[in-house]
């Protein structure tokens, strides 16, 4: 099954929890939490406490996806907010497998992200230490950008490597995602689909999630057959 994961960073900051609401009920799998500290990439957005707040009120499970440079020093904190999965940058971790080791040992899955000029072969030396692999297929840092096509061939070569080596592990793609490029990364291998401004920006999130959900799962029972 496809997941979608709406990114918060589209979502109006001034009525958060009506917008994470809407999308629970709409029939979301995650919330994709954008952490972004105006270094790793150019925009500031949210932290621990806002993570915090948020979490007694939806049963949504977290996907915190930290967009900043040295994230050894706030996974406790993400965690103890209520984050359930924390992905870190492998731009952004000199010492990866120690990080994501971390991140399990404090009781939250964890995945790794790659930049889109990033090579997927680092995760090669990371065998069984990751829960979902994060794809970028925009340049992080901003919401509403163009899908990057050159990112489909990754998704494919990390599907191969992930299936070759019997690991169960989650695709995640995040930039651009809407009804058109849904089937495109699905077809490439993705299974966990962020998407910011087409579900928030559309006139009703619910059926934005829902044409998201299917323009996939179409893709996803032809590859099964
Ligand atoms: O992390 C990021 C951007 O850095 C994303 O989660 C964006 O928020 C996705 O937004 P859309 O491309 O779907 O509008």
């Amino acid at each position: 099954m496809i997941k979608i994961a709406p990114s918060i960073l589209s979502a109006n900051f001034a009525r958060l929890l009506d917008d994470v609401q809407r999308v629970e009920k709409a029939g979301a799998d995650y919330l994709h939490l954008d952490v972004m500290d105006g270094h790793f990439v150019p925009n500031i957005t949210i932290g621990p406490l806002v993570v915090a707040a948020l979490r007694p009120h939806t049963h949504l499970t977290f996907d915190v996806h930290l967009m900043i440079e040295d994230p050894d020093r706030y996974i406790d904190a993400f965690v103890e907010a209520g984050a359930d999965l924390i992905t870190v940058h492998a731009e952004a971790c000199p010492h990866l497998h120690r990080t994501l080791t971390h991140i399990r040992d404090k009781g939250a899955r964890c995945g790794v992200a790659l930049n889109p000029a990033t090579p997927p072969e680092v995760l090669e030396y990371l065998p069984g230490l990751f829960d979902l692999v994060l794809v970028m297929t925009v340049n992080p840092g901003f919401g509403g950008q163009a899908f990057i096509p050159q990112t489909l061939v990754k998704i494919e070569k990390i599907r191969k490597m992930i299936d070759d080596a019997g690991l169960d592990v989650e695709i995640q793609v995040d930039g651009g995602i809407n009804t058109s490029t849904a089937p495109l990364v699905v077809r490439a291998g993705a299974t966990v689909l962020v998407a910011g401004s087409a579900i928030f920006s559309a006139p009703d999130p619910a059926v934005a999630i829902r044409d998201i959900r299917q323009a996939s799962e179409n893709i996803s029972e032809n590859i099964r057959r």
